[in-house]
């Protein structure tokens, strides 16, 4: 018997994994979709565009990088929709406006003009009545030192040249859009309460919160 039939996880269920950049989403993609035989949704950087342009200059590339993603991350909620769920995303849409695009239009790197033609398309899109939300949102959290050290150890280029008041701004933000984010049920996860990458069979564990969360939720979901 899977983890997935121990813990009672409904086949179709799509969990998404949302958390800073380095937090570590991408590990725990990998290893849940491992233990409960799902299929993965990620974010391609390597092949993206428009990513590294985005670091050389945030004011030039801000509203390219922000529609690749809407649009890459659309095509990726219908693949999830066409398979009828067991999907493991990496990265929630909702992070892009919430996050992201609201950052840089705060911070004058995105323009007024750009901003709201932006919010306005994904307002169309995704907040509706017709998108289907996922069962689940996981949030990982942990001490922005932490996630800095991760961000370094990755070692990504267009990430070593970024100040490193960027991670700090963004960590803050997370914190301040979680404790407001309604669209789907929620569940916390430390990143110091837990090691993939030491103890692998400390997934179980996660697991049976994750369906406890989703049993807690089912009524939301008929
Ligand atoms: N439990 C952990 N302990 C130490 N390093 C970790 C752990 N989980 C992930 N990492 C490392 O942190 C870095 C960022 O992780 P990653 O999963 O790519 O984050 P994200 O997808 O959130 O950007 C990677 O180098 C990864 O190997
Ligand atoms: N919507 C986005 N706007 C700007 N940058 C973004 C967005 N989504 C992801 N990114 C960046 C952040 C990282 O450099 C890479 C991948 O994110 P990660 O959290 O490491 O999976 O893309």
């Amino acid at each position: 018997m899977n983890l997935r039939e121990k813990y009672n996880i409904p086949a179709n269920t799509v969990i998404t994994i949302a958390g800073t950049v380095g937090v570590g989403k991408s590990t725990m993609t990998n290893a849940l979709a491992q233990a409960l035989n799902f299929r993965t949704s990620f974010e391609k950087v390597d092949t993206n565009p428009y990513l590294d342009k985005f670091y050389d200059d945030f004011e030039k590339w801000s509203f390219h990088l922000q529609i690749y993603f809407l649009a890459e991350r659309f095509k990726e909620q219908k693949r999830i929709f066409e398979y009828g769920g067991g999907f493991i995303q990496d990265r929630s849409i909702y992070e892009d406006t919430g996050i992201f695009a609201k950052m840089h239009y705060d911070k004058g790197t995105m323009s007024p003009v750009d901003y709201e033609t932006y919010t306005n398309l994904f307002d169309a899109m995704v907040m509706t009545p017709y998108f289907p939300h996922p069962d689940l949102l996981i949030y990982l959290e942990g001490p922005i030192d932490d996630i800095i050290a991760r961000i370094r150890e990755r070692g990504r280029e267009m990430e070593q040249q970024t100040p490193l008041d960027y991670w700090v701004e963004m960590h803050k933000r997370y914190e301040d859009w979680i404790n407001n984010f309604n669209a789907c049920p929620v569940l916390r996860l430390d990143i110091n309460d837990y090691d993939l990458m030491e103890n692998p069979a400390q997934i179980e564990s996660i697991v049976e919160r994750i369906s406890y969360m989703l049993q807690q939720t089912s009524h939301l979901r008929k």
